[in-house]
């Protein structure tokens, strides 16, 4: 639509009269528009938040507002974001109008969706027991993932949630027999850049389809851009029968958009700055994510943790959607121990015997036992050294040391700047080498040769 300042508003068309960062107030003689409707000012895209008095509409701005002046003339669509569908966007790196950021042409798809709807029905929703197993041996022992379930990974800035994504990606989407969904939210574009290449060299790409609404984008497009995913996560599952892999990175974001537009819309803050409505827009999010009869919607999520501070309003209500949690550490970062996977804050439901069977529940019941043993008597090594503990006690310092250099793992994803190749671990041989470890098999070895290994078969290789 070319530029023209002057252009008189059309009947039912609107007029700029506020504009407050994200947020931009157009005033509409009759009809009013509908919330939610997609609204233009020359190429500037507009929602509809809120309907004020006197015909006023208030908008989130879904692109930078600079160029934008009091006066414009507001073009009124009659209908809401709508994206494409289907097999069309397979491959494709898309925004949150699911227009094509990859230099390709724009998807070509008959159906159009709006990105809001409605979570599914209660009856419909099917809750499965099976595990999906990603070869981390931390993760699938302690917090395994459930498949058509949701897991959250949870950490302050810069402990390993990208560098976790990313492998889960690598190890998950070669297996996933549907479809897999990547939503970056709120974080640098160069990730964006780096995974599309990634996923192009794992062949992996045509099954694929990754949505950005980046650092750099507009607020209300981060918080919107999680919506655009699910719609067609939604399409997979419910009109082609696909299971689909959701991945987000970062779901934290999208609260924090909500907080930003909030505070522009001129709402009052709620604890800690987030917006009063905070609960309400994460669940619309986090219920669409759900697995059905027809197909299921498995989600992983990175959730950044302010300051390391786990009570966190935003945390903490994410972490209610979820059904896991693998939190990471910032203490095991800084020890080197990566993935630095807390083994006593991570959880899931899906940890019981008649889920992943009674010895696997055993042995991580051990292995949490051990680990938590060891913190307790940690202060104690730390002001009276080693020596003066049982003999009972240091074996159990034995067994927590090789449990913790054992749980450490290469990374595909880390191999170029750590020089070590990545290592998947099927869950028998994680089990197999936590059980031997428990029972002190191998203790001649050091401490050290478990440290970034696979299997304990690596152990041989390590001279
Ligand atoms: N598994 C790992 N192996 C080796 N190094 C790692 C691993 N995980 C993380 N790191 C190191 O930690 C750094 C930060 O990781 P990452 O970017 O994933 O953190 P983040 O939690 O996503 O951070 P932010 O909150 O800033 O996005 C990496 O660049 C890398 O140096």
């Amino acid at each position: 639509m070319p530029r023209d300042n002057h252009a008189q508003p059309r009947r039912g068309d609107g007029t700029v009269i506020a504009i407050r960062g994200g947020v931009v107030d157009v005033r509409f003689s009759d009809p009013v528009p509908q919330i939610r409707e997609l609204l233009y000012v020359d190429t500037i895209a507009l929602e509809v938040s809120s309907l004020r008095e006197e015909g006023v509409a208030r908008c989130m701005a879904l692109a930078p507002v600079k160029g934008l002046g009091l006066g414009m003339a507001v073009r009124a669509t009659g209908a809401p974001i709508r994206v494409p569908v289907g097999d069309a966007v397979l491959g494709r790196m898309l925004n949150v109008f699911g227009a094509p950021i990859d230099r390709k042409p724009a998807p070509v798809s008959e159906d159009l969706r709006s990105i809001h709807h409605a979570p599914p029905l209660l009856e419909e929703r099917v809750v499965r027991s099976s595990i999906l197993e990603t070869g981390i041996k931390a993760i699938d022992l302690l917090s395994p993932l459930e498949r058509g379930g949701k897991t959250g990974l949870f950490g302050g800035a810069g402990v390993g949630k990208t560098v976790l994504i990313t492998e889960l990606i690598n190890n998950t989407v070669h297996h996933h027999k549907g479809v897999s969904l990547f939503c970056g939210i709120g974080e640098r574009s160069r990730e964006a850049e780096e995974l599309y290449r990634e996923m192009g060299e794992a062949g992996v790409r045509d099954k694929t389809v990754m949505l950005f609404g980046q650092m750099n984008e507009a607020p209300g497009v981060r918080f919107l851009i999680g919506k655009t995913a699910l719609t067609m996560a939604e399409f997979f599952r419910d009109d082609q029968h696909q299971d689909v892999l959701l991945l987000i990175d970062n779901i934290f974001r999208f609260v924090q958009a909500g907080a930003e537009v909030s505070g522009l819309m001129g709402r009052m803050p709620s604890r800690v700055g987030y917006q009063p409505t905070l609960a309400t827009e994460l669940a619309e999010l986090e219920e669409r994510i759900a697995s059905t009869r027809k197909a299921a919607i498995t989600s992983v999520q990175a959730v950044y943790v302010p300051a390391d501070d786990f009570t966190d309003p935003a945390a903490a209500h994410i972490f209610s959607h979820l059904s896991g949690a693998v939190v990471l550490s910032r203490k095991r970062a800084s020890e080197g121990l990566y993935p630095a996977i807390d083994p006593l804050a991570s959880s899931s439901v899906m940890l019981t015997p008649s889920v992943v069977g009674q010895r696997h529940y055993d042995i991580a019941r051990a292995v949490r036992r051990t680990l938590a043993e060891y913190e307790e008597l940690r202060d104690i090594i730390a002001m009276l050294g080693i020596e003066e503990l049982s003999a009972a006690d240091r074996l159990t310092v034995a067994r927590a040391r090789r449990l913790e250099r054992f749980l450490t793992q290469p990374f595909f994803t880390t191999g170029s700047f750590t020089g070590t190749a990545g290592k998947r671990v099927a869950i028998a041989d994680t089990l197999d080498g936590c059980d031997a470890i428990l029972n002190q098999t191998h203790f001649d070895r050091d401490e050290g040769d478990y440290y970034m290994i696979g299997g304990l078969a690596d152990l041989e290789a390590v001279t």
